[in-house]
């Protein structure tokens, strides 16, 4: 039995962040707001992941009005997420996602993300998959107001 999820997410780029996208610190005269570390990119494969298992979304097991979430390192929800799709017998599949940004450029950060990625899905690197995209400076994104992401996840049941 297989079970598919999707996830969307956007943060506001401002000034005095780290930008930390799929678990990575990449330098950029701008960072992402949030009650957590605002990784745009792993909070859309943790919704993804929630979505389907019928979880809900990271705001309803992670609420931002929350102290114990405060600059939270996205790793350990994602990883904590993980660990839910598993309790219910599901493996990864495969997922895809793509990050929207006007700037900076995520091709060189794009193989260590999948790296870390699988990791935390405790699957092969080419069961995972990271895209970005400027919006051709059309939008929020495009005027580099913030940055969006979106993930769609494939989980397929540990045969017993
Ligand atoms: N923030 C970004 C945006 C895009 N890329 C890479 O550039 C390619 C072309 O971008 P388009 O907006 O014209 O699709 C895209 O396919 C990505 O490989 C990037 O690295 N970082
Ligand atoms: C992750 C959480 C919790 O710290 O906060 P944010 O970093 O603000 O992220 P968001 O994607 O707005 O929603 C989930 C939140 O509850």
């Amino acid at each position: 039995m297989m079970r598919i999820g999707q996830g969307f997410d956007v943060h506001q780029l401002t000034e005095g962040r780290p930008l930390i996208i799929g678990g990575i610190e990449i330098p950029y005269e701008k960072g992402l707001l949030g009650h957590s570390d605002a990784d745009v990119l792993l909070h859309t494969i943790a919704d993804a992941c929630l979505g389907a298992i019928g979880e809900g979304d990271i705001g309803r097991h992670f609420p931002d009005t929350d102290p114990a979430f405060k600059d939270a390192d996205s790793k350990k929800l994602l990883s904590h997420v993980w660990g839910l799709v598993k309790e219910r017998g599901y493996t990864l599949g495969n997922v895809d996602c793509t990050i929207m940004a006007q700037q900076p450029k995520m091709a060189p950060y794009i193989e260590e993300m999948r790296a870390g990625i699988s990791d935390l899905l405790e699957a092969e690197t080419d069961r995972v998959n990271v895209k970005a995209t400027t919006t051709e400076k059309l939008g929020f994104t495009g005027r580099g107001e913030g940055i969006a992401s979106q993930a769609v996840v494939l989980l397929v049941k540990v045969e017993q």
